[in-house]
């Protein structure tokens, strides 16, 4: 499961824990992307800050693991660079990429995008507030799937916490006790004259 992760938050958790047991996956790799360039507009954590989020909310299952593949590279971040590094990883693998329906209505924005459906299968998981379709995907490389509906997302995260509003539940607890350490997404002054 790809993603900028700027909070992971317990929307990607569920939908990667339905799609596990689902699919009956050995293993969901997390991997926060490096340079998101379809987020360009806006200011993105440093990727070590969401690499780590990343594992510490992942850290209690034996089935989730994170990967550095994306943070390590330089330059924009591409999927199709994503699935051929973790194919020359786990050369045996069958890869299934995960991801929300918005990602999924982009996708043929996507780099290279024709090739992605040769390196692995898309799994497109319900997201409140988007309508969830395959059209124009090849049919037997994609599949959708329903996951319980959890109306969380990192924008409202980061808000939440740049108007001193909580984020407990909405995160695991060990992420918002690292974005109080590391003062993540801290009050701007605009707001904090409100
Ligand atoms: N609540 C959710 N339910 C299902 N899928 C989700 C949910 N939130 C995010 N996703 C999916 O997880 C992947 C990574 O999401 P991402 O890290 O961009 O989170 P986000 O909440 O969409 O972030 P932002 O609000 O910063 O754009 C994407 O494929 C996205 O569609
Ligand atoms: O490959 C691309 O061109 C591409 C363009 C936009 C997004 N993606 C990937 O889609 C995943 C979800 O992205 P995002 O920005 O919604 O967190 C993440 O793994 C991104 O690297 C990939």
């Amino acid at each position: 499961m790809g993603g900028t992760f700027d909070p992971i938050h317990h929307g990607h958790l569920v939908a990667a824990s339905e799609v596990q047991s689902l699919f009956e996956l050995d293993e969901v790799v997390f991997v926060p992307t490096g340079q998101p360039w379809q987020k360009a507009d806006r200011q993105v954590s440093n990727a070590e800050d969401r690499y780590l989020m990343t594992v510490v909310a992942t850290a209690s299952n034996p089935r989730f693991t994170v990967s550095r593949v994306d943070i390590d590279r330089d330059g924009p971040t591409y999927t199709i660079d994503t699935l051929r590094d973790l194919r020359t990883q786990h050369p045996e693998a069958e890869l299934f990429f995960i991801t929300g329906a918005d990602a999924l209505a982009q996708i043929l924005s996507w780099k290279d995008a024709e090739e992605l459906f040769e390196l692995a299968q898309f799994i497109g998981v319900t997201r409140p507030g988007y309508v969830l379709t395959e059209d124009g995907l090849p049919a037997d490389r994609v599949h959708l799937q329903e996951v319980p509906a959890m109306a969380i997302s990192s924008t409202d995260c980061r808000d939440r916490v740049g108007d001193g509003e909580p984020v407990w539940y909405l995160v695991p607890d060990g992420v918002v006790q690292y974005i109080n350490k590391h003062q993540l997404y801290a009050v701007e002054e605009s707001r904090a004259s409100h």
